[in-house]
């Protein structure tokens, strides 16, 4: 059995060609797999392709796969050393190897490693950070004065706290202030968001890991501007910094700031002080119950064999669709209106996680990595796109997100939403023939059903660790670190170097420049 530091890449896994071979022998050509004759060959398809996990259902039966190739897949994930990899992972050992450090957002969960030996120094914080981030949630909620918080931050410093507090308060009566997300450097979001705000009635949470991105510090320069020209004079009190890097917080001038180690990634980060937003908008228990839900999934992860594994059988699709299959793109369609930034949480997750095109020993990879993750929610997405997916000339896997019950006291909209769920993924695989080249469907479409029980806290957990270990195993196969980003880091510089450029007078300024993005400069400069 490989171990995580010398496992094989998927590729260099003796089952890597028998299952390129079945594909190419099963799927392709006009003998190819059919989901329709798949049904009907075995009487058992629905339940082999289903799986449980803590507050998810899983229905895989109605994808392009047959047992044959989930067989293989399996396997490859065995002689891959995934599971040595996965515990490592749970270990808190460095797997990280570009940044050279630990993944620990799975601890920010109540996650205890193995061997105190083997547990980063972190793990023993978390505690004391987490109490800290609750006690002032407590008193946020508490103090009548506040009425409405705004988190500004960006990428996993948004978009994770962002769809948890709408996911969260769609489904439940919320009692504490209001909570605002600002993210765009487009200052119109945050210049709107401020005409309804009283300066002595508004918290400011300034969320970034590093306290050094562009977006977040230019926001946050802005509201304590704001703050300070509407008579404000507390920023003490009305100005809280969430970040990993406390000392840029205290010398960009605010001086509370709850903390968190380095080891949790910006995208797997709304479980640390990063989820203030969410512990104020929900409460302690709210909160709590999330990671208990997370907590859940971790265990399903860590114990569950691979051939069961929901989180791992949900990669080995991903694999079998992008390498296999040639698929390029994956649909997400959450019919739950609460998360409907699902789709673009997942973008970050997935393609920040696993668009690369070296593994983690930088060896260019010969096979295709990170999927295109694009949706919307449904039902909103059959008036939008689903003609393409039903009739367009790609083949796109969808992926229904589903509440079994709402917390809504409309039952007729509920059901109706299920309704339409099953019967798009229904159509998708059914087809129909048409009297009309146009009115005809080829069907054979592939989709996966998730179904959570209901959209508490506890299964919106449990639902993001899913995708959370999914992107990990994935990458895992890959060879790919999933926990670094450098790919952000040129388009960052080259901002700088622009913005320069807009403000210099001199036509100097653009001579370095490339003669089209000289151009756009010089036009933006006549206004
Ligand atoms: O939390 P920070 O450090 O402000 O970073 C925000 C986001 O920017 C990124 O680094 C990409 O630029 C993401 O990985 C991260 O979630």
């Amino acid at each position: 059995m490989a171990t995580w530091q010398d496992r094989p890449r998927c590729d260099e896994a003796p089952s890597w060609a028998p299952l390129l071979a079945h594909a190419q022998r099963a799927f392709t050509g006009k003998d190819a797999f059919d989901l329709r004759a798949g049904f009907a060959a075995d009487a058992q398809r629905a339940a082999r392709f289903s799986f449980e996990a803590p507050h998810v259902r899983a229905d895989l039966s109605k994808n392009l796969i047959d047992a044959e190739a989930q067989r293989l897949l399996t396997k490859l994930a065995h002689e891959c050393g995934l599971e040595s990899h996965r515990d490592a992972l749970l270990a808190g050992e460095p797997i990280n190897a570009s940044e050279q450090r630990a993944v620990t957002h799975v601890a920010w969960r109540n996650w205890a490693p193995a061997t105190a030996e083997s547990a980063p120094a972190a793990l023993y914080s978390i505690a004391d950070w987490r109490a800290q981030m609750l006690t002032l949630a407590d008193a946020v909620r508490a103090d009548e004065a506040i009425t409405d918080v705004v988190n500004i931050g960006i990428g996993g410093s948004d978009l994770g706290p962002r769809m948890v507090v709408q996911a969260l308060s769609a489904a439940q009566a919320t009692s504490g202030p209001r909570v605002h997300f600002v993210a765009n450097m487009d200052g119109h979001e945050l210049a709107a968001l401020l005409r309804q705000l009283r300066p002595e009635q508004t918290l400011f949470l300034v969320a970034s890991k590093s306290f050094g991105t562009a977006e977040t510090m230019r926001n946050a320069l802005s509201a304590r501007a704001w703050y300070q020209a509407q008579g404000g004079a507390d920023v003490a009190r009305h100005f809280v910094a969430l970040s990993a890097n406390p000392t840029a917080a205290r010398a960009f001038g605010i001086e509370r700031c709850l903390g968190f180690d380095e080891g949790v990634g910006g995208r797997y980060s709304l479980w640390s002080s990063i989820g203030l937003s969410i512990a104020i908008a929900v409460g302690r228990e709210g909160f709590e119950a999330l990671l208990a839900g997370a907590h859940a999934m971790d265990r399903h992860f860590a114990e569950t064999p691979l051939a069961r594994n929901l989180p791992v059988q949900l990669a080995l699709l991903d694999l079998w669709y992008r390498n296999a299959l040639h698929l390029a793109s994956r649909c997400v369609v959450p019919y739950l209106h609460g998360l409907r930034a699902l789709p673009a949480y997942l973008q970050q997750l997935e393609m920040e996680s696993n668009g690369k095109r070296v593994d983690a020993h930088g060896r260019t990879v010969p096979f295709a990595t990170a999927a295109t993750v694009w949706g919307q929610a449904g039902s909103n997405g059959q008036h939008a796109f689903f003609q393409a997916l039903h009739q367009g000339s790609d083949v796109v896997p969808v992926e229904f997100v589903l509440s079994a019950t709402a917390a809504h006291s409309l039952p007729e909209h509920h059901r109706k939403l299920l309704a339409n769920a099953l019967a798009q993924a229904r159509a998708l695989m059914m087809g129909q023939p048409g009297d009309a080249p146009e009115r005809h469907f080829p069907g054979n479409r592939p989709s996966t059903v998730l179904l959570l029980p209901d959209q508490s806290a506890q299964s919106i957990g449990a639902l993001l660790a899913l995708y959370e270990h999914r992107t990990f195993a994935l990458g895992s196969l890959w060879g790919i670190n999933s926990f670094d980003q450098w790919g952000v880091e040129l388009g960052k510089r080259h901002a700088g170097e622009i913005e320069n450029a807009l403000l210099s007078p001199d036509a100097d300024a653009c001579a370095a420049l490339d003669a089209s993005t000289a151009a756009l400069v010089g036009w933006l400069r006549q206004g």
